[in-house]
């Protein structure tokens, strides 16, 4: 797959047709039980069943929280895949939200499994983890770039914990703005390969202005944002570019299909009205 204007215009079709919100799929054990559904592989394909059906038409982009299968083993896994196939079939972007992160050479065996054509875990993007040194995702960059998908990685993380380590003072900037610096350098081309996740939590003091991709702002909902947060939050930078998150906000709506779209439409509705002012 290749295309002039990378994953830029992939993903600038799909927020015009759908708005700005990035679903997450999130099966904690807790939202299962929730569902009336079995703490179990079965439990989860089923689950994963109603959010494809429910998200999968709706939802510009579907981020699937990696752990939640994974836990499961093999058979999280295969249920993962076929998630992941769903959503796309639906029409939805799907970011694998697997942040890995690893010297080059093991960065490209992840890169095969998130982005290459011929895994059946390939994604539209993932997110990936820069504390190795940023050019250690250079095997996810190429990748992706070469194939029209984006790497999004993390800069100013929606916990609390994240300060110590993104706050701190790198040559004269924070780690979390060189961060956002050399996504930006790479998009300079236009097609937007990397994209950064800044939580909607809290005042993030970057400079986004410059950064030319997706800013994944996880945090609404069960972390406590609002969609009233985000005019001023992210004030400064292309808001056209921000993708506001949530995961259990919008899950809890669930099991029933047509509730579990409505609640997802409500919510990328509220950050629509929020960050347009209509
Ligand atoms: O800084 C970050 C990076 C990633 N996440 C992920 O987003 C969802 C949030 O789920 P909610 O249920 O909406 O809280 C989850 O998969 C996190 O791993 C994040 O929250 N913050």
């Amino acid at each position: 797959m290749t295309d002039a204007g990378g994953f830029a215009g992939r993903y600038r079709e799909a927020v015009a047709a759908r708005g700005r919100l990035c679903a997450g799929i999130d099966p904690h054990p807790e939202l299962l039980e929730q569902w009336g559904l079995p703490v179990s592989a079965e439990g989860l394909a089923r689950f994963g069943d109603v959010c494809v059906g429910a998200l999968g038409p709706t939802a510009a982009v579907i981020k699937p929280q990696v752990a939640f299968f994974e836990a499961f083993g093999s058979a999280g896994m295969a249920v993962l895949e076929r998630v992941i196939a769903g959503c796309r079939d639906a029409g939805a972007l799907v970011l694998a939200d697997a942040k890995r992160g690893d010297i080059g050479s093991t960065m490209a065996a992840y890169t095969r499994a998130w982005l290459g054509d011929e895994s059946p875990l390939c994604a539209d993007a993932v997110t990936a983890s820069p504390y190795l040194g940023f050019g250690s995702l250079s095997p996810a960059v190429a990748q992706a770039a070469e194939t029209s998908r984006a790497v999004i990685v993390l800069a100013r993380t929606s916990n609390p914990e994240g300060a110590g380590l993104q706050l701190a003072q790198a040559g004269g900037a924070t780690v979390g703005q060189t961060i956002v610096d050399d996504a930006a350098e790479i998009n300079a081309d236009g097609r937007a390969t990397v994209g950064v996740v800044v939580g909607a939590t809290r005042a993030h003091g970057l400079d986004l202005g410059a950064l030319g991709g997706v800013i994944l702002a996880p945090g609404l909902g069960a972390q406590g944002a609002q969609a009233a947060d985000l005019p001023d939050l992210f004030r400064g930078a292309d808001q056209g570019w921000l993708l506001p998150a949530s995961s259990r906000g919008v899950l809890r709506a669930g099991p029933d299909v047509a509730a579990l779209r409505a609640a997802c439409e409500a919510t990328r509705d509220d950050i629509e009205t929020a960050l347009t002012g209509v």
